[in-house]
């Protein structure tokens, strides 16, 4: 029976595990991380990470052929696959702060893995890593091996939050970078049996390992990139009157464009988009392209302005100033279908309204209390960290007021924003929203859900990104 280890339980690790544990009953599957809460969560009804159809996959298996421990080495020793799927966050300190990933947490998996090791293994790059990572991790591997061998591959994962588990079952391709030699294409091709099980021999791609390595950090920055253009344009569809929906739907009908990941927002969120953009404008500079590097730079200052963008349309309406008046935040996720708040577009948002003094009343159906305070009071690339290296937060912010249903947000609020795009939004009952608002009463929409007119209609002041302009908004500045 091949036996496969996964270290890190998180957000890739658990459903990907869980998806080859379904898929191969011959194969034992023993998913590991140093948190002890996280294993925990992981052994028992209350999952630590909210994704749809997820519960399923892993009552199906848990307890067969899916194991979830704390016993990291044990379970690495005894596996012919290792994954490292461990976070990979931006370097905060010292040389390529604030761009840099940093990667001492693959390095101590490494080291543990070379330490522990009785028989030779095929350790797996699942986490997403700058390229020539497994260079490194090559050599951090053979000079303590004792004589074992280690083939090291990349095997980027592409899952998006929110349909990771239908992602796993259909992907666009599976990807495996390899050493050209006859071992590394012996190790590729143990891996791609695994996958063989579920996923057609023509979607498992294989390459060499750089290869492999750079097509992930390429990939997030092509599919951010197409984020940063159409909210581009929305600044401009505002200033002129056209409407961003009909721009990015007649874009999207070529062909060679394609219609999805066209939808203007407040701005991209979730923990990579940002992490692994910097991380390819830092290999960029030290590779001595700096056009390059600014070309990706630009992706992330747009995000950053639309982001701006969006609090200052909210400031200049209610009269320049926010101070005291309470805003109604409605989602907190970085999009919808999932508990996750890592970079998301909320964070700034909120920020940026608390500057000016704002009281917010924030309602999100999976993000509780604790994570928005953390995420308020946190410093930037902190939340990357394995949860018990986090910081605690020491204060609450007292402006912010969590509440589990979006009636008593509004309740009284002058302002509502909507920052994430839950369905249940969409068939919220506007009118009773309304009566119950403070006057005039606007709606901010970041993410062009609400129908305009209707709102409208009932007397909200309407502002929704990249749609054409509410008579109320035509002569305030879009960055003030
Ligand atoms: N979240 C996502 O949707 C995607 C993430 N990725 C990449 O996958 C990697 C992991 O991301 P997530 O799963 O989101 O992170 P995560 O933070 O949810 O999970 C990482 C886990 O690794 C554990 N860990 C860290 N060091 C460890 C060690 N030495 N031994 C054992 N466990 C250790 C942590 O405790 C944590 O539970 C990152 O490189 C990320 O860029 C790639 C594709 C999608
Ligand atoms: O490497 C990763 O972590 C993953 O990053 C993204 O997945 P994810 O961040 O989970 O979610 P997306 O659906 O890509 O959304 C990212 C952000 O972009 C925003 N977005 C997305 C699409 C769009 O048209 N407009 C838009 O503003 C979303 O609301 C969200 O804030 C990629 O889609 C995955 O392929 C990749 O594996």
């Amino acid at each position: 029976m091949v036996k496969i280890c996964c270290i890190g339980a998180g957000y890739v690790g658990g459903p990907t595990m869980a998806v080859i544990a379904l898929k191969c009953p011959s194969v034992e599957v023993a998913v590991v991380d140093i948190s002890v809460p996280r294993i925990a969560a992981w052994n028992s009804d209350q999952l630590p990470i909210y994704e749809p159809g997820l519960d399923g996959v892993v009552k199906q298996c848990r307890g067969k052929n899916l194991f979830f421990s704390t016993d990291v080495e044990k379970h690495v020793s005894e596996a012919d696959i290792v994954f490292v799927s461990v976070n990979t966050p931006t370097k905060t300190r010292g040389l390529g702060a604030g761009k840099a990933a940093d990667l001492t947490y693959w390095e101590s998996a490494a080291r543990m893995i070379a330490d522990v090791s009785k028989s030779d293994k095929i350790v797996v790059e699942k986490s997403t890593v700058p390229v020539k990572t497994a260079e490194a991790i090559e050599k951090i591997l053979t000079h303590n091996s004792k004589g074992i061998k280690f083939q090291i591959l990349s095997n980027p994962e592409f899952l998006a939050e929110g349909t990771a588990i239908s992602d796993l079952f259909n992907p666009d391709r599976v990807l495996i970078g390899g050493r050209e030699t006859p071992e590394g294409q012996k190790a590729i091709q143990a891996l791609k049996d695994v996958y063989a099980q579920w996923v057609p021999e023509d979607r498992i791609l294989t390459t060499n390992l750089w290869s492999a390595e750079l097509s992930k950090l390429a990939a997030n920055a092509f599919l951010a990139q197409r984020i940063s253009s159409v909210n581009a344009m929305s600044a401009l569809c505002e200033a002129t009157g056209a409407n961003v929906k009909q721009v990015s739907f007649a874009v999207g009908t070529d062909t060679r464009i394609g219609p999805k990941f066209l939808n203007a927002s407040v701005g991209f969120g979730g923990s990579c988009f940002q992490k692994d953009i910097l991380n390819l404008v830092y290999i960029c500079e030290c590779n001595g392209l700096p056009e390059v590097a600014e070309y990706w730079k630009q992706v992330i200052k747009i995000n950053d302005y639309q982001k701006n963008r969006f609090v200052n349309r909210v400031v200049a309406s209610m009269f320049n100033t926010v101070s005291n008046k309470k805003i109604a935040i409605l989602g907190f996720a970085f999009k919808k279908d999932t508990g996750d708040t890592r970079e998301t577009p909320a964070i700034d948002v909120c920020k940026g309204l608390l500057g000016d003094k704002a009281r917010l009343s924030i309602y999100d159906p999976q993000v509780t209390e604790d994570q928005i305070q953390r995420d308020l009071t946190m410093n930037k690339f902190d939340w990357d960290h394995p949860l018990h290296l986090q910081p605690m937060s020491p204060t609450t912010v007292k402006q912010v007021s969590v509440v589990w249903d979006a009636y008593e947000a509004t309740k009284d609020a002058h302002g509502v924003c909507i920052l994430t795009e839950w369905d249940e939004f969409k068939d919220l009952d506007f009118q009773r929203i309304y009566d119950n608002m403070q006057k005039p009463a606007f709606v901010f929409d970041g993410r062009n859900i609400i129908d305009v007119d209707k709102l409208r209609e009932i007397g909200f002041i309407v502002y929704s990104i990249g749609k054409p302009l509410d008579p109320w908004l035509k002569d305030m500045p879009a960055v003030a």
